[in-house]
């Protein structure tokens, strides 16, 4: 109820996801700079997928939950969800997400680098793909309805990318939904092109090594400047940061709608 601290209620826990998340580091910082932690507030790290499914359990009984959340993603079309304020902006504005290859790799393969170049959509378009694979579509069948879809956008990707005859190519992702889309859609339009794409799924800080040590040749998936800063850091010189793919990513803690007196970080300390 209303009246009970919110703290109790929900253990003084945060539905997290995958522990190598920049999220979940940022939200280690929130805890302590919201003097949360003193308060035994604890974060809990889990999967995507199961950070979902608790969602979607507590909004089923209308009961308290606060999760690491983040845009563009199917959560906020499915559930009426709201990012709390974050007065000491530990999670910043609005984020990118960049492509980044590997050092080397423009020379290696000019024509799918000229694709990277050209490749950039917006929240909207890849949350059509994400819905789909949500709804249980094959990432690579929802890739393909996309292409068919928006024939004149993906033309303009391929423009002046020389048809490829096999040479191999490696991207390295983490499975959050969003990248889960971007990587597919890529794939596939590298591969009709005749390109031989391998996706390789694995933890964020592991991603950005393989770009780094030249184990992958390229990630869709780099949050910036705040949400990857930290790998961003550690690598840095050892990347080349083509261009941002997506604007107006964002990350932060999220609750359900009907959580009324919950609207900052700040609240959860009553
Ligand atoms: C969960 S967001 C997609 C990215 C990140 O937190 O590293």
């Amino acid at each position: 109820d209303a009246q009970q601290k919110l703290g109790p209620q929900l253990n003084y826990t945060i539905t997290g996801i995958d522990a190598g998340a920049g999220i979940m580091g940022n939200t280690q910082t929130a805890l302590q700079v919201y003097g949360l932690k003193t308060a035994n507030w604890q974060l809990q790290t889990s999967s995507t997928a199961a950070m979902t499914s608790a969602l979607n359990k507590a909004i089923q009984y209308k009961q308290p939950i606060v999760i690491t959340g983040w845009q563009p993603h199917w959560m906020f079309t499915k559930y009426k969800l709201k990012f709390l304020k974050d007065p000491k902006n530990v999670y910043g504005k609005t984020e990118n997400i960049d492509t980044i290859t590997r050092i080397g790799f423009k020379q290696s393969n000019p024509a799918v680098y000229k694709f990277l170049q050209n490749f950039n959509w917006t929240p909207t378009e890849m949350s059509g793909i994400m819905l789909k694979v949500n709804n249980g579509i094959d990432p690579a069948k929802a890739a393909q309805a996309y292409i068919d879809k928006h024939p004149q956008q993906v033309k303009q990707w391929l423009k002046g990318v020389a048809k490829g005859h096999g040479q191999k190519v490696t991207i390295a992702y983490v499975a959050w939904d969003s990248e889960i889309a971007s990587t597919n859609l890529v794939k596939r339009i590298l591969d009709k092109r005749g390109y031989q794409v391998t996706i390789q799924a694995m933890e964020a800080q592991p991603m950005w090594a393989a770009v780094a040590t030249k184990a992958a040749d390229i990630s869709l998936s780099a949050w910036l400047p705040n949400t990857h800063a930290i790998y961003a850091k550690q690598y840095k010189g050892k990347y080349v940061d083509v261009r941002a793919n997506l604007h107006g990513a964002r990350t932060g803690l999220a609750v359900p709608t009907y959580m009324k007196n919950i609207n900052s970080i700040e609240d959860l300390k009553n």
